[in-house]
């Protein structure tokens, strides 16, 4: 199995549908990665003990989801040198707006790269993970050649009909 080098966390148990798109990447592109489920709000005590030991413990890139008063990312961000990558999860009251604005307005000194609202948004982290990964990895860099051409190649150049 691959070295762990992406911590995948998430606010919820609820927010695993959407994180699941990045995992599906990390699982594509051959890039170890753990699933954890870590809240500043409900599990703060998680949330610091996995910031203090993410260097030590080898991780490279943090992906973080988080949805409404979506705290996780910036705590992890303040906790932690290792790059975090937002994910701003689609709610139900405010179409992830909340999430959006609660991850994206970090403070200068400490900040967290902000994907886009949802499963869009997930499975550009986990490209952005192994991007950032694949500067120092030439075997990675050459899965992620092969996954975007392949991806420019299925866009049709005509429209079709249905
Ligand atoms: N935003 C946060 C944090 C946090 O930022 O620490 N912890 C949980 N949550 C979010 O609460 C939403 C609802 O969670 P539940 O479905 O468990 O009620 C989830 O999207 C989660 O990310």
């Amino acid at each position: 199995m691959a070295d762990i080098r992406v911590g995948l966390i998430m606010g919820s148990q609820s927010d695993w549908p959407t994180m699941k798109e990045a995992a599906t990447i990390l699982d594509e592109l051959g890039v170890g990665y753990e699933a954890r489920i870590v809240s500043a709000h409900r599990t703060p005590d998680r949330l610091w003990d996995y910031g203090r030991r993410a260097v030590e413990r080898g991780l490279q890139v943090i992906i973080a989801g988080a949805g409404g008063a979506a705290h996780l990312p910036g705590m992890m961000a303040s906790k932690t040198r290792v790059p975090v990558i937002g994910v701003p999860i689609q709610t139900r009251a405010l179409s992830g707006v909340d999430s959006l604005y609660s991850i994206v307005q970090m403070p200068r000194g400490f900040p967290v790269a902000t994907m886009a609202i949802g499963a869009a948004g997930a499975a550009n982290a986990g490209l952005m993970a192994a991007q950032i990964l694949a500067l120092q990895d030439p075997v990675l860099a050459g899965r992620l050649d092969d996954w975007r051409a392949a991806l420019s190649a299925s866009i049709p150049e005509v429209p079709q009909d249905d």
